[in-house]
């Protein structure tokens, strides 16, 4: 089975949700008119890294952008992968996540995955609460998951998902240029260890404290880049085969050699 993915990667206004909205019905838009069967958004891009105004920005229990995701993947019948976005707990302590929402074709809610590692070096940890929950869904008959960004660090919680027989990753971010050389690197070794696709959408442009290398990428089980993005706004699209991830799989078989009594 094969499935067309489209990453949109995209410069985020800043602190605007009603601006970042309506790019995102435009290309959402293109990318299903070009035959997507997923669509993938970027990490925060309702309001981008302006948590200092979450008060006032944050999306409440995540409704605004439910109902927006639901509505593009019912009118273009496609699955959205629906990046993250700042999401405010209506009940007391008032408490902000950084929010994976998962949307198929239907428009049903699959997922809500809240970031689980908090990222000390653009200020995380002081605004949002960490997530205590795994990203396991099924999108699309497809076994997945969806991590974002800094969680791609912990080699251990993507693997904890791919014994959870994950088959394609997917990976939401707003990751800086200077470090862009780290995304390529950890995004292909995820790829090559747990021998499952990885689909992952960055950001591009600037905010206020960072410029956004973009470089969205697809890498094969096998490690092999089968399509990445440069430094510009564009949509990406790459079309997986599922089955390669078993024939990889059973090629090397990793998952059973594993000696699990030893580590
Ligand atoms: N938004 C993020 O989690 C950024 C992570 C990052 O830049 C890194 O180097 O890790």
């Amino acid at each position: 089975m094969t499935l067309n993915v489209a990453l949109i990667q995209m410069d985020i206004a800043y602190g605007n949700p009603q601006v970042n909205g309506e790019k995102v019905k435009t290309k959402v838009g293109q990318a299903a008119t070009n035959e997507a069967d997923v669509v993938v958004l970027p990490e925060l891009w309702t309001t981008g890294y302006d948590l200092q105004r979450l008060d006032t920005i944050a999306d409440t229990e995540g409704r605004d952008s439910l109902d927006l995701l639901a509505d593009l993947a019912k009118a273009y019948n496609v699955h959205v992968v629906g990046g993250s976005i700042a999401n405010q707990s209506e009940k007391q302590p008032l408490e902000v996540k950084n929010t994976m929402l998962v949307v198929n074709a239907a428009g049903e809610k699959v997922k809500a995955y809240s970031k689980a590692h908090l990222f000390r070096l653009m200020d995380e940890e002081k605004y949002l609460v960490e997530g205590n929950e795994n990203g396991w869904f099924s999108l699309a008959g497809v076994p997945s998951a969806g991590l974002i960004c800094y969680d791609i660090r912990f080699p251990e919680w993507v693997r904890m998902h791919a014994l959870g027989e994950m088959k394609v990753l997917y990976v939401v971010a707003e990751w800086p240029k200077p470090r862009i050389d780290h995304w390529r690197a950890l995004l292909i070794s995820r790829a090559i260890e747990n021998q499952c696709y990885v689909v992952a959408c960055n950001r591009v442009g600037a905010d206020p404290n960072n410029t956004f290398g973009g470089h969205s990428i697809v890498v094969g089980p096998w490690g092999e880049i089968l399509a990445e993005a440069g430094e510009e706004e564009t949509i990406l699209y790459s079309e997986i085969d599922i089955d390669q991830v078993d024939k990889v799989r059973t090629t090397i078989p990793i998952f059973s050699d594993r000696r699990s009594e030893l580590y």
